[in-house]
């Protein structure tokens, strides 16, 4: 596989490695399945690892990442990015702004940013961001997001209208996925379709073969 520009984010499924979803796996037992099924994107989403362990994690997880030729972006942690070497971070309303994670990780590595709609994402890129996470687009378990369900038809038009690549969140399933890169977005990230289907790896090749035909008109 070729490996993408470290500063550029790779079209297609962006797969979230999450400690809330499959806890008893570790983190890095779900980044190697991720990546051996083709995910080209990770990001490595710790909310209850403790900072040690976090660390760790952040370390074994980028280099994991690097050696597949995928990007590892930090959740949140900015100070974890930098130690680590990652590839960037993804931060929302409860981080540290987009300002500061630039400010911190120079231009070279990505900043994505979590909107609700366009104004968001005209925000963010005046911040310095180099994508939005927009969500949630369709319902989710997987989290408690205080902001409606947006759904395909308002989705496609923060697509149109952003500054800025679009990655949709929440509920993304491999039976939507293809629904959401037929809108143009540049991504699609998903959490619970991967982590809790049987085989990670073989869902992942789903996930990106389905993106694909749905980004091609199919
Ligand atoms: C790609 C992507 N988009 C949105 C989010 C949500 O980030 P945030 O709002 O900071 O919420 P937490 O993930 O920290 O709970 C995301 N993680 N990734
Ligand atoms: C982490 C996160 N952020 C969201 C947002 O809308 O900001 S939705 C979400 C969880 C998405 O999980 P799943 O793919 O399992 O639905
Ligand atoms: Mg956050």
């Amino acid at each position: 596989m070729n490996a993408p520009p470290r500063n550029m984010l790779p079209r297609g499924p962006y797969l979230l490695c999450d400690d809330t979803v499959l806890p008893d796996v570790p983190l890095v037992d779900k980044a190697a399945r991720l990546v051996a099924g083709g995910a080209r994107v990770v990001q490595l989403r710790m909310k209850r690892t403790p900072p040690r362990a976090a660390l760790a994690a952040a370390r074994e997880v980028t280099a994991l990442c690097r050696r597949a030729g995928a990007l590892c972006l930090l959740n949140d942690r900015v100070d974890l990015a930098l130690l680590a070497g990652a590839d960037g971070v993804h931060v929302g309303d409860e981080d540290l702004p987009p300002e500061a994670a630039r400010e911190l990780l120079g231009p070279g590595r990505l900043v994505g940013v979590t909107v609700r709609g366009l104004e968001g994402a005209r925000a963010a890129r005046d911040a310095g961001a180099d994508y939005v996470g927009v969500g949630p687009l369709f319902a989710t378990m997987t989290k408690q997001v205080g902001a409606p369900v947006l759904g395909l038809e308002s989705f496609a038009e923060v697509v149109k209208g952003s500054p800025l690549p679009v990655v949709g969140i929440g509920g993304v399933k491999l039976w939507n996925i293809g629904k959401v890169a037929a809108t143009g977005a540049h991504g699609a990230a998903v959490v619970s379709d991967a982590l809790l289907a049987g085989d990670i790896s073989e869902r992942v090749r789903q996930l990106v073969a389905a993106f694909e035909q749905g980004g091609a008109g199919d």
